[in-house]
């Protein structure tokens, strides 16, 4: 409970940085850096990130697995706010589905 509290208030916080950058230089910032260059450019990190963090998990190298994964939850926050999601948003689809096993949710589809 504690860790997921954790995580939680971590990609929180992280979310609210990323924010701040919307509005920073780019020349001091590479979260600005990124945003600047538009939400495709955004999408397309986040993919290359999820791709990195695919070929560790194949590798069962848990290091570096851990590493890529920290790298595609700050891309896919990237890429939220590119496109103005609140990352609350994501949190309530979530909640919601917490009562639904994956299989019923296909099901219902
Ligand atoms: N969590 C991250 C984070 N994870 C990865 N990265 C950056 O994401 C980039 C990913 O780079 P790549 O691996 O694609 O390497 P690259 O050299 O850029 O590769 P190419 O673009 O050349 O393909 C690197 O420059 C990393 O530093 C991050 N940059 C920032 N954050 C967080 O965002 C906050 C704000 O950062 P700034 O906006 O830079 O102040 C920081 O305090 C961190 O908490």
């Amino acid at each position: 409970m504690t860790r997921s509290i954790t995580a939680s208030a971590t990609l929180d916080a992280l979310y609210a940085t990323i924010l701040t950058r919307k509005d920073a230089d780019p020349a001091s910032s590479w979260t600005a850096q990124l945003l600047a260059k538009g939400p495709e450019k955004c999408a397309e990190k986040f993919g290359e990130e999820a791709i990195e963090a695919i070929i560790e998990a194949v590798k069962d190298d848990k290091a570096a697995l851990t590493s890529e994964a920290a790298d595609v939850l700050y891309h896919l926050l990237v890429m939220l706010a590119a496109r103005d999601v609140p990352l609350s948003d994501v949190m309530e689809v979530l909640a919601k589905r917490q009562s639904t096993s994956g299989i019923a949710e296909k099901a219902s589809r």
